[in-house]
Parts: structure tokens; C-alpha cells; sequence
């Protein structure tokens, strides 16, 4: 849409142009009516234009008075921005500058004004940096910046951050317009930001160390804390089972003291006796099996705890089993022990014989009575050293020399299938057979003599004399009980005895072997119930009860065969 400016132009043009094509058709002074009329329509266009021009100039010094205000406006907001607004000639002289840039170099605009920049620039790195960005400015036309220490208001270094444009005048070399914000505090504060960080660093990483450190303390106390743990647990197990087997070695002692109290004394002069005191000298302090073999009642027993009190082995226990009072359902964890649970009934855990004897001997008396399933495990021990307890898949390796005892042919046995022939000669490296009493009479004086002094001390007697008729008769004796029944005829002589002399004729006499009733008296039915029972009590090895048990081989009752015992005065040799 036309404005009243460009519509008022258009006219006034077209009115001079009318006037002129008038002026050149007629002279002036000659006015037709027409051309009057036209004059009026004239002037009166030109009062309007007048009035118009005057309206028009009105507007035009309200708009001016505008532009001088908003003019004024814009030097204000130029003069007062935050940011100090320069202009460069190309050489970097100071053309223009606002009131925050005069500020910011400490001085007055118009001492600025044609001052060449770089004397406002603190340092020379300063200054060439300067006069390198103004030419890139130039030459790249594009906004860049950089950033330098300026001297501010009595010496003060300022870091001026530069953002310049280099703006192209026509026909004339240009300028550069750069604004200029005062970095100082926000470069401290960078500084300090970076120092703070810095230290933060440096107290992060001295932390850290010490963590690290106190971290690998900590793991090797855990560690220490751990080792000394297990091996005070070790010890501890250590010590319970050394306190274990102390008191498991305890209670056999006290029962084997209990039991045996002539213990390591053999008595014997004779060749065969003889003989077998040799064969002990020889292999007594060698660490090899022995296997004793003899009649019931010859002295194994003796012969194997004699040899281990004269082996390396003698401050360790030698350990006796039994072989035929080991009832047969708990021989194996007899001897090789059990954990608990490890069947009905096994409440406790319970070290075996072989464990006990550890460093020490195993006697293991009656060898040819032990099961043949638990032949193969004492073959393995024999092999190996090892074996299990029940219950428990750990392997327990020991150090235990086996003296094995038989009054049986265990060759026979191994014909008959019930012994194994490969323990057989596991065990048969070296054989020790003991004589039969029958075989060695010339021993049976001194065997009285000492049986006489040990029963005299025990019962308090003093019995010091034996006829020759008692000792001939002892002599002439067959003795199948051997020295055990030696004995057990002397012990009952002392007891019956009056004076001191022995008298063992009545009760001997009952100790004739079967069919051998030449010149024997008629018994009372009672005497032999008396002689039957202590026979069977001494073959049982004094054990009453269980399958091979006096009772069960008496076909009695436990309490009724002790009831009889009473009875008959009969007590444990
Ligand atoms: N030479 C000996 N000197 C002194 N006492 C002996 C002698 N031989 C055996 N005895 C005694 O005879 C008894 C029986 O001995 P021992 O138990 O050693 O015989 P054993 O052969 O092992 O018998 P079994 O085969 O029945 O087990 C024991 O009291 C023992 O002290």
C-alpha cells in the first residue's frame, strides 16, 4: 500500500509536469477561461500539496526525533553492556569503544579513541596473539577468539576474553568489532576450581592409598586370622585326639593291668623254652610281623608283650585283640573304629584297636578266628598300613608292628577254606612256636616255685615247700591247659594249702586228661560241675557272656552260671 509520503511525491511530480507543458504551449499573461479554471485547479492542488507537505514534514521530524531517540537508546545500551564493545581499524587501532571497554582498560573513551590496542596488552606472548587473531579475523571473515592478559585500571592484570567479526566497508579497508568480557574472576575461579580439584585429586589418591593399603592389611590380618584359625583348629583336633586316644589308651591299660599281673616274667630253663627265647632275642628289636603259635595256655600272650617291651615300640602301648571274643557283628569297628552313626547303636564316635596301637604293637591274639571278611581288611593294613573307619570314606594310614597269635593249624584252616592263605603268609615271617608244658617238664619246678612266691605274696601265705610226690605228679601230668593250667592248679593249692607245704593232690587229680582214670579217684558229681565250669571259664579267657561265651558253651544262663560261680567259690584267675 502507497504511503502518504510516496503518494504525496507522485503528484507533486505530476504537477510539475502539467505546469511545464502549460509554460511551453502559451505565453505567459494569455488565460482563456479554460486555462483559468485550470489555474485554480491548480493552485488549490497546490494548497492541498502544501497543506500535505506540511503534514508530511511534521511526520518526518516526529520519525526523526524517534530515530534520535532510539539512537540514543542504542549508545546507551551500547555504552552500558556487560560487555566492552570495541572497534579496530585493520591495524588494531582503537576507532570506537564503549563505556564498559573504556572501564575495563581503566580509562576515558575518548583517551581511548585512536590508541593502538596491543599498549593495553599486559605481555608480549599477549600481543602477538593479538596480532595473530586480528588477521585470522580478517582473512577467515568468520567470528573468532582468543584470550589475553590486558593492564587494567592502575596496573590490574585483566584476562580479556576477545570474540572478533571483521566487518567489510565499501571502498574503504574495513574494521573489526570485538567484545571483550573480563575473565579475571571466572579464571580464578577456574584456578581455584582447578586447584581445589587438584587437591581433592591428590587427597582422593593419598585416601585411596591408605584404603588400599588398610584394604591389604585388612586381607593379610583375615589371612593370618584365617591360618592361625585353622591350625589352632588343627591343634585342637590334634590334642583331641591324642586326648582320646590317651584316654582310650587309659582305659585298655587299666583293664590289661587289671587283667594281667605277671606281666613280661617267663619262667623257663628248658631247651624248648630255651629256643624260643632266642628266636624273641632275635626279633624283638626288628619292626617284622611275628606269628606265635602253640597250645592254649603256652605263653603267647607273654612271649608277644615280651617282645614288644624289648622293641624301639616299647614306650608306645601294645594293643591285644581277641580275635575270638570279638563279637561278630562290632569286629570290624572294634578294630578299625567307627564314626558315630555309623550304624544302629553307634551313638559315639569310637577310635579302633589298630589306631590306638599307632607307633606301637597290635596283638592280635587267636588270629585264626577272625572272620575271613575281616581277614581282607587286616591284609590291607598289613599291605598298605591304611584303612577306613566304619562310616567314614577318610583314609587313616598307621604305624603299628602285629605280633598274631594261634593255637590252631592255620594251615589246616587254610585247607578247610576258613583262613586266607595270602594273610598266612602276610603274617608268617617270622614263626615262633611255643612248646606244649608236656614237651618241657623240666621247666614245671620252676614254674611252681614262681607261681608259689606269687600266689604266697598275693594271699599273704607263706607256703615254701612242694613234696617230690606233688612235683613229680605236676610233672607227670599231661597239662593240655598248659601253663595257665599250671598255674591255676597252684593258686587254688596255695588257697587249699595248710602249712607250708603244698598240697595239690586232690584238686590236680581233676586235671587228668580224659581216659586217663587209671588210679583216679571217683568223683562227686558236684566237684565236676566245679572242675567243668573252670574249664570252660579258663578257655573262655574268663568271658561269661556273648556267643562264645562260658554261658552260651555251658548252655546256661549268664546270672545262673554266676550264681554257680558263687556257689562254688570260683573266681577269676
Ligand atoms: N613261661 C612262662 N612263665 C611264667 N608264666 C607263664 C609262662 N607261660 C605262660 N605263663 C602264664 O600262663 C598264663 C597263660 O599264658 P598266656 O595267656 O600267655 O598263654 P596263651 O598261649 O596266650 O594262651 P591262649 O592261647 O589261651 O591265649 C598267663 O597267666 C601267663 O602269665
Amino acid at each position: 500500500m502507497a504511503t502518504t509520503k510516496d503518494r504525496s511525491s507522485s503528484t507533486a511530480a505530476e504537477l510539475r509536469r502539467h505546469a511545464e507543458e502549460r509554460l511551453q504551449a502559451k505565453p505567459d499573461g494569455v488565460h482563456s477561461p479554460r486555462i483559468k479554471v485550470e489555474m485554480q485547479r491548480l493552485d488549490h492542488e497546490l494548497k492541498v500539496h502544501q497543506i500535505e507537505l506540511e503534514m508530511q514534514n511534521a511526520e518526518l521530524h516526529g520519525t526523526q526525533d524517534e530515530l534520535e531517540l532510539s539512537r540514543d537508546r542504542y549508545a546507551e545500551l551500547y555504552d552500558y553492556a556487560p560487555v566492552g564493545y570495541f572497534t579496530f581499524d585493520v591495524y588494531g587501532v582503537i576507532r570506537e569503544v564503549n563505556l564498559t571497554g573504556a572501564r575495563l582498560l581503566g580509562g576515558e573513551k575518548r583517551h581511548l579513541i585512536n590508541k593502538p590496542f596491543i599498549s593495553f596488552i599486559a605481555d608480549a606472548d599477549g600481543r602477538a596473539i593479538f596480532s595473530n587473531h586480528l588477521q585470522l579475523v580478517m582473512q577467515r571473515q568468520v567470528m573468532l577468539r582468543c584470550e589475553i592478559g590486558l593492564t587494567g585500571k592502575d596496573g590490574a592484570l585483566i584476562q580479556g576474553q576477545l570474540q572478533s567479526v571483521a566487518v567489510a566497508i565499501e571502498n574503504k579497508a574495513g574494521c573489526i568489532l570485538t567484545s571483550i568480557v573480563d575473565g579475571t574472576v571466572r579464571k580464578q575461579l577456574e584456578a581455584e576450581l582447578k586447584k581445589a580439584h587438584d587437591n581433592l585429586e591428590v587427597i582422593i589418591g593419598e585416601r585411596t592409598g591408605e584404603l588400599v593399603r588398610a584394604n591389604e592389611q585388612l586381607t593379610e590380618e583375615i589371612d593370618e586370622r584365617k591360618k592361625s584359625e585353622a591350625s589352632l583348629q588343627d591343634a585342637y583336633a590334634e590334642i583331641k585326639q591324642l586326648k582320646d586316644r590317651l584316654q582310650a589308651e587309659n582305659i585298655y591299660l587299666q583293664q590289661e593291668a587289671s587283667q594281667v599281673n605277671n606281666f613280661g616274667d617267663i619262667i623257663g630253663q628248658s631247651n624248648a623254652i630255651s629256643y624260643v627265647f632266642f628266636r624273641v632275642e632275635q626279633v624283638a628289636p626288628m619292626d617284622a610281623t611275628v606269628l606265635l603259635l602253640g597250645e592254649t595256655g603256652t605263653g603267647k600272650g607273654v612271649i608277644a608283650r615280651t617282645i614288644h617291651s624289648h622293641s624301639a615300640r616299647k614306650d608306645r602301648p601294645m594293643i591285644t585283640v581277641n580275635c575270638t571274643s570279638l563279637p561278630a557283628n562290632l569286629s570290624e569297628s572294634e578294630l578299625f573304629g567307627r564314626e558315630k552313626g555309623a550304624f544302629t547303636g553307634a551313638h559315639a564316635r569310637q577310635m579302633g584297636r589298630f589306631e590306638l596301637a599307632d607307633g606301637g604293637t597290635i596283638f592280635l591274639d587267636e588270629i585264626g578266628e577272625m572272620p575271613l571278611e575281616l581277614q581282607s581288611k587286616l591284609l590291607r593294613v598289613i599291605q598298605d598300613g591304611e584303612f577306613e573307619r566304619l562310616g567314614s570314606p577318610r583314609t587313616i594310614k598307621v604305624n603299628v608292628r602285629i605280633i598274631a597269635a594261634s593255637n590252631r593249624n592255620l594251615e589246616e584252616e587254610i585247607r578247610n577254606g576258613r583262613f586266607r592263605e595270602d594273610l598266612f603268609y602276610r603274617l608268617n615271617v617270622f614263626p615262633i612256636t611255643i612248646p606244649p608244658l608236656r614237651q618241657r617238664t623240666e621247666d614245671i619246678p620252676l614254674l611252681v616255685n614262681h607261681f608259689i612266691a606269687k600266689f604266697n605274696k598275693k594271699m599273704g601265705k607263706r607256703i615254701d615247700a612242694v613234696s617230690k610226690e606233688t612235683m613229680a605228679a605236676l610233672q607227670g601230668y599231661h597239662w593240655p591247659g598248659n601253663v595257665r593250667e599250671l598255674e591255676n592248679v597252684v593258686e587254688r593249692a596255695v588257697i587249699t594249702s595248710q602249712g607250708n607245704a603244698l598240697q595239690v593232690v586232690d584238686r590236680f587229680d581233676t586235671f587228668r586228661k580224659q581216659g586217663d582214670i587209671q588210679g583216679q579217684e571217683i568223683k562227686a558229681l558236684a566237684d565236676l560241675e566245679h572242675d567243668h565250669i573252670l574249664q570252660v571259664l579258663q578257655k573262655t579267657g574268663w568271658r561269661i557272656e556273648g556267643k562264645n561265651g562260658a554261658a552260651t558253651l555251658l548252655g546256661l544262663n549268664a546270672s545262673t552260671l554266676r550264681a554257680r560261680m558263687r556257689k562254688f567259690g570260683i573266681l577269676r584267675q
